[in-house]
Parts: structure tokens; sequence; C-alpha cells
């Protein structure tokens, strides 16, 4: 059955929005939206997103000032308002009640057909973390490998994917983690970062933040500084970004 081409693609463009859309909404209300979790055939609402946090309590140890300055400067730079994330957030399409009822899935697979979206999103982030001094962007499995190395690629950074358990073949040290239902464990090679050198997490999407926060704490434990985290879509009413703690993250759209 082609369950999602009976739906319309999500749309944040010119239209005004309907009643009780979440769309443009300042800030400090979207910490008070609903779960993602959303009535059966409702339309899950994607938003412009202006996600950035700051790190001020930080422990920069390895980092000098004028470093620790320019990326609080990143992280709390101006409101994106690009006008390709409009066209990124009407490419991703969004499933109800997949994987199981409840769940509106948001699938990423349809804004990658889109030639033009795709690289607009990894346009958006080489902007972003090009010249920033970054050498590793770690990419969580399995969607963070799609968007991670063409954004390492042309940032001139390593890709080290960041596995589920017993899929690397060297030594490795993981991390367990917990996440909406269960637990999950994630895994590193040994060897593939080295302490002091400054990673970007990249995942697809943020929901209960239980897998970003496992990839940065796997990277932190061997001494790297994250710099920041950094996904396609951020589901709000979950709760990531307080898993994240004072780590910046930044969304380029928001899902309810
Ligand atoms: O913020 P969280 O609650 O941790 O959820 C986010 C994670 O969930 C999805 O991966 P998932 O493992 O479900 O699917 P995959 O098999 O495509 O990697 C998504 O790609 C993120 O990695
Ligand atoms: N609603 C959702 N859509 C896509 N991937 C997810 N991972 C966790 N929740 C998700």
């Amino acid at each position: 059955m082609m369950r999602g081409s009976l739906l319309p693609r999500c749309s944040n463009s010119i239209f005004p929005p309907p009643p009780n859309s979440n769309r443009l909404r300042p800030p400090f209300l979207k910490r008070l939206s609903a779960p993602t979790a959303a009535p059966s055939g409702a339309q899950s609402r994607l938003t412009f997103s202006q996600n950035y946090r700051t790190a001020p309590n930080r422990l920069r140890s390895s980092v000098s000032e004028s470093q620790w300055k320019q990326d609080r400067e990143m992280a709390t730079g101006d409101e994106l308002q690009d006008p390709r994330i409009a066209r990124i957030s009407s490419a991703i399409r969004v499933i109800p009640d997949f994987p199981k009822p409840g769940i509106m899935f948001q699938d990423i697979t349809t804004m990658l057909l889109d030639t033009k979206a795709f690289k607009d999103t990894i346009d958006l982030f080489v902007e972003r973390y090009r010249d920033k001094n970054i050498s590793v962007v770690a990419g969580v499995e399995a969607r963070g490998f799609i968007f991670g190395p063409p954004i390492a690629l042309a940032i001139g950074a390593k890709f080290v994917p960041m596995r589920k358990p017993n899929k690397l073949p060297g030594e490795v040290i993981s991390e367990e983690y917990s996440l909406e239902y269960g637990t999950d464990k994630m895994e590193m090679h040994v060897g593939a970062v080295e302490a002091g050198e400054r990673a970007l997490v990249i995942d697809d999407l943020i929901a209960t933040g239980g897998t970003l926060c496992a990839a940065v704490k796997l990277l932190e434990r061997v001494g790297v500084n994250v710099v920041e985290c950094a996904c396609v879509i951020e589901l709000l009413g979950l709760k990531g970004r307080e898993r994240l703690g004072d780590r910046p993250l930044f969304v380029l759209v928001n899902a309810t």
C-alpha cells in the first residue's frame, strides 16, 4: 500500500498556518508543545527553526579562549531565516502511525529524492560548520550516515561512524542509552579520534535525545570537544534538548 503518498506533504511555505498550527512559534513556546504521538490521521507540522543554544558552563579546558568565543558566537548566531528551509521541510514526508500507532514518522527518504532539497540541506550545514576548525564529523547510524559524509568532505573533516552494537570489527568503546522504550548501545572504534579534536555530531532527527547524548558521551569520554550537535529535524515535546543539557544543538526544522 502506498501509505505515505496519499498524504499532502507538510508545508511551511507561504501559506497561512491552519488553526492550532505550531508554525513560527517563538522558541520559548516550542518547549511547551505536544509530544510526537498525535491523533491518528493528524498532519504533523514542520516549522522553521531558530534553534541555537549556548554552552556557557561547559568544561573547555582543551580549547583556547578565542576558540571558545567563536563557538559561542556560532551557537548564539542570528536567527536562521533561510528560504531553503521551506523546501527542505516540504520534502520531508510525514507518515502517521508508523512504525506503531500514535507515531508521526518523519520520513527523510522523500527529501533525498529531491535533489535541490537534499543539496540545500547539506549546504546549510556546510555553511555553518566550514572554517570552524572541526576535524571530526561523527554520524549516528543509520541516518547520520546519509548526512555526515558529504558534510565531512566539504569541510575537510574525517567521518567517524557511531554504530549499533557488534558491527565494528576493531576494538570499540561503547555507551548504553535509553530510548522511549527499552535501551540500546552505540559503539565507536578506539583510535578513530584523538583527545583535543573538535567534533560535530550529526543525525537526521532528535526525539528523546538518547541517541545524540550517547554519541556525545562516547566522544567526550576520549577527550574530544563536541562543538555542536546537528539534526535536520527536532521532534518537539520529547525533551531531547533537556537530555543534551547545555550542549549546543542546531536543527533546521521542527516537527510535532
Ligand atoms: O532522540 P532519540 O529518541 O534517541 O531518537 C532519535 C533516533 O531515532 C532514529 O533512529 P532509529 O534508531 O530509530 O532508526 P534507524 O534504524 O534508522 O537508525 C533517528 O534516526 C535517531 O537516530
Ligand atoms: N517520529 C519519528 N520519525 C522518524 N524517526 C524517528 N525516530 C524517533 N522518532 C521518530
